[in-house]
């Protein structure tokens, strides 16, 4: 037996750090919403009892360092599961990019594996173990649109925004969210807190307020590291997006734009600068 299971990329609306936890985690506050850039996971059923990872992407861990292995893993101890699982991931979403593509992933196999394996594991468990794997995990698990709070695994759902169109902009860096997280500090100055305004723009289904209230205080973290996401943040604003922003700990960009007209101008500016570029639609 085969199953499919989709793995959509996230972004943050709002990333509110609150602070530095006594476990070295920070507390957050964030609105998670995700859009239409998908990874796809193949999982089959093996005789042997072993878990194997391929893809595509040339460029990512194949072994136990991958979050789709560990989530098999995870799901084979705790429940005791003697069958082995071939899981083969299509990956499209840009690697260490801010948009929680190895966390979707792993969402996706325990998802898979859940039907799979026919273990009847309820949602809520599944998000359990996902916070055991990372902090986006239980999010991915059922994506939507959330709050997110404690250090991102525990969920309110709330409406989703106003459907509009994101062009998001990867520069060829790569960020470590450990190294972000490690450089902020939250004694620093006084910082504006987002996740209330977003909430409240969502609730109105006010694009406009939506795009002035967005805000992350990972950003100008990344920004003093790597001036490049500045620029491709003023660049992105030229062109015409309605509201900028960085998502997770970056690099990546996006922009939400409420007319089709302007997206392909901003696309065809964005790849003189930048590679990896994609227009998506936000999952609603
Ligand atoms: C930046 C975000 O992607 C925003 O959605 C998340 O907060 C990070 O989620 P993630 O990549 O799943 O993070 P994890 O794999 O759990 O943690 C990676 C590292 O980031 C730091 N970390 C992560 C989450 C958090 N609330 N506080 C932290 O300080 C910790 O040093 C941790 O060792
Ligand atoms: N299935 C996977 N897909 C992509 N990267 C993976 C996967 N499993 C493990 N990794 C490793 O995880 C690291 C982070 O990759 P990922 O794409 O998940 O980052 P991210 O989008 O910044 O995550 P987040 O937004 O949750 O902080 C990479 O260095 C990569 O080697």
């Amino acid at each position: 037996m085969k199953v499919y299971e989709k793995a959509p990329a996230k972004i943050n609306l709002s990333l509110d750090v609150l602070y530095k936890r006594e476990d070295g985690y920070h507390e957050v506050e964030m609105v998670m919403t995700m859009v239409d850039l998908a990874d796809r996971l193949e999982m089959s059923e093996l005789p042997r009892d072993t878990i194997i990872i391929s893809s595509q992407a040339g460029y990512i861990p194949l072994d136990e360092k991958n979050l789709a292995f560990q989530a098999a893993r995870l799901i084979k101890d705790r429940y005791d599961v003697k069958q082995g699982v071939y899981i083969h991931l299509d990956k499209k979403i840009p690697v260490a990019a801010g948009l929680a593509g190895g966390s979707s992933d792993a969402a996706a196999a325990l998802r898979g594996l859940n039907r799979l394996w026919k273990l009847n594991i309820s949602t809520e468990e599944l998000e359990t173990l996902g916070a055991e794997l990372g902090s986006d995990v239980p999010f991915c698990v059922t994506g939507g649109t959330a709050i997110a709070r404690g250090r991102g695994e525990k969920l309110e759902r709330i409406g989703n925004p106003p459907q509009c169109w994101v062009v998001l902009a990867k520069p060829p860096i790569n960020v470590s969210t450990a190294d972000v997280y490690g450089r902020f500090n939250a004694n620093k100055q006084e910082r504006r807190t987002s996740t209330a305004q977003v909430r409240e723009a969502i609730e109105l289904g006010d694009f406009q307020r939506l795009c002035r209230s967005m805000g992350n205080m990972l950003e100008d973290v990344t920004v003093d590291a790597y001036p490049e996401v500045r620029q491709l943040k003023d660049c992105m604003r030229r062109l015409g997006a309605d509201g900028v922003m960085m998502s997770g700990s970056g690099p990546t960009v996006f922009g939400l734009v409420s007319k089709e007209s302007k997206v392909s101008r901003i696309y065809n500016g964005l790849r003189g600068f930048c590679k990896d570029v994609h227009v998506v639609r936000m999952l609603t």
